[in-house]
Parts: C-alpha cells; structure tokens; sequence
C-alpha cells in the first residue's frame, strides 16, 4: 500500500505539487494522468524520492519513506521510465541484474532470476541473454526495461511513460503483456502516462492532475460518469465517452443462449471491441468462446443503458 498524504513541492516560489492525498492499496494500479507539467513525473519521483517533498509524506506499507534511507528505498521500489533508460554497454543480463547484483545476490541466483524475467517476457534466454541493447527492437528494449525494474522483486513498481515511444499495436501488447505480469506478481504500480486511453484500460484508479493539484481520484468509471469537473470531462473526451465506457464492460456479461456461425471472440472482449466486431463482419450476433452469443442488440441496449448513467440520452 503506498499512501501520499499531502505532498506538496515547491522550486522556489513555485508550487509544482499542491498538496496531493491519495491511496494506492496493495496489488492495484493508480494512473496518473494530465496536462504536461501537470507535476505527474515530480509526484511520481517523490513516492522513490528521486525528488524530495518539500511538505508532507509518503507511507509505503505503513513506513515512513522519509525514514528510508534512499538507496535502499530505490531496491524495493522499481523504477521503469519512456525509452527504456537501459545501460548501453551492458548486455541484457546484465542490465536486468543491475540490483540484485547491488543486493549481493549470488550468481546462482541472479542467474536463475535473468532467465526467469526472459522467460516471462516471451524472450528466450539462449538468443536474448546475452546481447547488446542495441541489438534489440524498441518494443523488446522496452520489456527488458521493465523486466530490469521488477527483477529484485520490488513491491512497488513506478513506471513513467513506458510505452510513451511504442507504436500503437505494439503498445496494447505491451499493456495487456503488463497487466498480465502484475495480476500474477501481485505488484503495486504507478504509471504516469500521457494517454487518457492507456489511463483506462491500466488504472484500477486514475489520478487526473492539472497545475500541480490532484482534482479527481476515482475509479475509470467514476471519471466516465461523474467527472469531477469541465477540465476532467475533457480530458476524459466528451465525444468518445460512451465508447470509453463501453470498453469497461466484458460481454461475459451479456451473454445469451443461442448459436451463431463466424469465428468465436474471447468471453473477455469488451463492448466496444465486440461492436466493432459486428461492424466489420456486418453481423448481428457473434458466437462466444465455450458457447452462447452476444447479440448487436444487447450491445446497444447495454452501450444506451451507460450513457443515460451519465445523462447523455438523446
Ligand atoms: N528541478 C526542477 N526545478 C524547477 N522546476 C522543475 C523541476 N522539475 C520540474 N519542474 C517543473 O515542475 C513542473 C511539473 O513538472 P513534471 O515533470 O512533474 O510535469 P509532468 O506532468 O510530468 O509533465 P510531462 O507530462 O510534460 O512530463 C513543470 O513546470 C516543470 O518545469
């Protein structure tokens, strides 16, 4: 559990964080999202003190940070950032070993771990281990990157525009390739990112934050429906709200009886994904994975019955 309470800091007369309070509990993921120079990254840094509050604090499992000596503050938290920021002359190895090596873990270990990160990150130890960064493709950098940030088991894991440099396609396996990894370690994340869309489909909480204040922590959701004011319902993007929503439900939850011809889709397709599905292939049923359908109908039953939640019937 990571708790910020009241975290303020200042460069000189400048306020960059105004006071920020929010909860982050164990396992979940909070996105921080806003304007550039909104103080994201400043806030970010501050939870690892990469950047030291100037008022109030930050509470990781119940421990003062302050009181934590900042290198070893830094081992238990990881720290992935955009472009990977991986050491150029050292081989992947040796980059993903980085702070075991600086816990004095034993080769034995180390070794075991390196092949452990590869392996779950589709990267086969025989061909990867051993090679220069710049060997590798933006999106494999990008994992050993991640892969380096969680490899001494840190229960925290920050991470500041990881996928900031990644193509759009390359960029949703890499989300969905993460969230994977974090439902199954068990890590708290943090992720600053640009992209309200990213911010979504990542956050089990947003943050959104404008000129250093935190104006709206709440779930994807509570954002979507009750947007705290004009400038988050802007971010948040009037126009593709109800699409947005959409994609918050699975169609495991609109499933019917029935049978239908075609490819079937995945239990856990979103709404949205399963709309557009139907609008490609130009049908109005599509058959589910272990039986049953869903229907163009329900969808659009479903997709009116979000948007009249949030007052948008027309
Ligand atoms: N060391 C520093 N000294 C003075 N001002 C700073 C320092 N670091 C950051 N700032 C200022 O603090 C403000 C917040 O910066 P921060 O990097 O936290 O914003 P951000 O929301 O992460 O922006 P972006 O999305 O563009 O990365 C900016 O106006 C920046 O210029």
């Amino acid at each position: 559990m990571i708790q910020i309470e009241n975290l303020t800091k200042r460069y000189g007369s400048t306020e960059v964080v105004r006071g920020v309070s929010l909860r982050v509990r164990q396992g979940e993921i909070a996105a921080l999202v806003g304007t550039s120079g909104s103080g994201k990254t400043t806030l970010l840094r501050m939870i690892n003190r990469l950047v030291e509050p100037t008022e109030g604090r930050v509470l990781i499992d119940g421990e003062d940070a302050s009181g934590i000596q900042p290198h070893l503050l830094r081992r238990r938290i990881g720290y992935a950032i955009q472009g990977h920021g991986l050491f150029p002359h050292r081989t992947v190895g040796q980059n993903i070993a980085t702070v075991p090596h600086l816990l004095n873990w034993s080769n034995r270990e180390i070794d075991a771990r390196v092949d452990e990160l590869l392996h779950l990150f589709q990267l086969d130890p025989a061909q990867f281990r051993d090679r220069m960064p710049h060997e590798l493709s933006g999106g494999q950098q990008q994992r050993v990157g991640v892969a380096r940030a969680l490899a001494a088991r840190p229960e925290v894991l920050l991470m500041d525009e990881p996928f900031g440099a990644l193509d759009p396609v390359i960029r949703a396996k890499a989300q969905a390739d993460l969230l994977e990894l974090q439902k199954k370690l068990g890590t708290t994340l943090v992720i600053v990112t640009h992209d309200m869309e990213e911010a979504i489909a990542l956050g089990d909480h947003i943050a959104v934050m404008d000129k250093g204040r935190l104006l709206q922590y709440g779930t994807p959701k509570d954002l979507l429906t009750q947007p705290a004011d004009d400038f988050v319902e802007s971010l948040i993007g009037s126009a593709e709200r109800p699409f947005r929503l959409l994609s918050l439900t699975t169609v495991a939850d609109l499933a019917e009886q029935g049978e239908a011809t075609g490819a079937t889709i995945a239990r856990t397709t979103n709404l949205r994904d399963a709309l557009a599905e139907c609008l490609w292939r130009g049908v109005d049923v599509l058959p589910l994975d272990g039986g049953g359908v869903v229907t163009l109908n329900a969808l659009r039953t479903s997709g009116r019955g979000l948007a009249e939640t949030q007052g948008e019937v027309n």
